[in-house]
């Protein structure tokens, strides 16, 4: 991999490659973007196959972190860091020596907990550094709102995909029944949309077969099904050459972040297919949306009131893509750098005033 001229290429300001023997640590701090704020975004740690897929994940989250910010109308940047471990090598230890490189950005980065981290892991890094959030209990973490997004942006892609606001009777594939997809079916449930799922979990795979009466099936047959909407609430790269073929869905919207394995290529895969696609960074920007609010005094009501905001931007985003024949993850690009310009503009008229 080239490294400059792929963070040349992508935009990136910053990469901390953060290195330790005692505790033996390896982790990435990816700063995308700070015009718009500080880089935020959670901390994710993962045993990655490869130096170099590890290097990819954060720089292409990070990007995703300043495109959900922008379209979000959050004054935040992107950020993203990984570490590379193994779950069960999780010590107190290495969270407080990541800790440490986080506080030696002196605020340029807030992060917090991603795939794989615990609020207690949370806890170890905040020993070392305040510019850690969203481990307070008051806003009762950022899932059930991201779930809550996921479901307005649901609604905005069947108002614009098939002009109606009737879920009632929909059919809707959920992968993976984590802390968002569950409070997801939740809500699907309660207006009345039949649920198919799958997890490789079995117990809560049981949990909402019995709570929301959904169909349990395997994760491999969860792209086939013959359903109106799949939500990937699981891993990225999730829509690829092989699995694009096989949906029936007309509805992509669902929480997890770098869903589409090429952008560009399976952003087209879908466009061509006639499928709705929900940018993730737009429609999962909830989490993102929560622990903002959180870090800045909580405020119920304007939390509320941004998260409800997803339904216009994707409804925006959809009149962008069809009136210029481009794909929606264009679309939201495009309206994601273009805040991102003004700001600086309004920035160096501040300046200058
Ligand atoms: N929690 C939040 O506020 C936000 C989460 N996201 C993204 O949304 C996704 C879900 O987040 P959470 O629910 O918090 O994570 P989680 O870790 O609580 O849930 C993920 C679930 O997916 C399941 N899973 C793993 N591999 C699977 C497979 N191959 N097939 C089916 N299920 C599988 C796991 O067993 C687990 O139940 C992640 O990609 C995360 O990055 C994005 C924005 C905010
Ligand atoms: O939407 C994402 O991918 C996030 O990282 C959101 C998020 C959850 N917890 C956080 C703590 C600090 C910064 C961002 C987040």
């Amino acid at each position: 991999m080239l490294l400059f001229e792929t963070v040349r290429e992508m935009g990136h300001e910053q990469i901390l490659f953060c290195h330790g023997k005692n505790p033996d640590i390896k982790a990435i701090i990816a700063i995308h973007n700070t015009n718009l704020g500080p880089a935020m975004g959670a901390t994710r740690l993962f045993p990655y196959a490869s130096e170099e897929a590890a290097v990819k994940d954060a720089l292409r989250l990070s990007r995703g972190m300043t495109y959900k910010a922008a379209c979000a109308n959050i004054p935040a940047g992107g950020g993203k860091a990984v570490i590379i471990a193994n779950p069960d090598q999780k010590t107190d230890e290495l969270f407080r020596a990541y800790g440490g490189f986080v506080e030696g950005l002196n605020g340029r980065f807030i992060t917090g907990q991603d795939v794989n981290l615990t609020p207690e892991d949370v806890r170890s890094i905040r020993k070392e550094t305040k510019y850690v959030v969203g481990v307070s209990e008051k806003s009762g973490g950022p899932a059930p709102i991201t779930a809550l997004g996921v479901f307005l942006g649901i609604k905005a892609a069947v108002k614009s995909h098939w002009q109606s606001q009737e879920l009632q009777g929909l059919k809707v594939a959920v992968q993976g029944l984590g802390n968002v997809g569950k409070n997801l079916c939740r809500h699907l449930h309660e207006h009345g949309i039949k649920l198919y799922v799958t997890d490789v979990d079995p117990g809560k795979l049981e949990e909402v077969k019995q709570l929301f009466g959904a169909t349990v099936v395997n994760p491999k047959e969860i792209y086939s099904l013959d359903v109106d909407i799949f939500s990937p609430c699981a891993l990225g790269g999730i829509l690829n050459h092989e699995t694009i073929p096989l949906l029936k869905a007309q509805i992509i919207a669902g929480a997890a972040n770098n869903q589409l394995a090429d952008e560009q290529i399976h952003g087209q895969m879908l466009t061509q297919k006639g499928i709705t696609y929900c940018p993730d960074y737009v429609i999962n920007a909830g989490g993102l949306i929560n622990v903002y609010n959180e870090m800045i005094g909580y405020n119920e009501a304007k939390a509320f009131q941004q998260v409800h905001n997803i339904y216009d931007t994707l409804i925006e985003i959809f009149k962008i893509a069809k009136q210029q024949n481009i794909t929606t993850n264009d679309a939201s690009k495009q309206l994601a750098e273009n805040r991102i310009i003004n700001a600086k503009k309004t920035k160096i008229n501040e300046i200058a005033a």
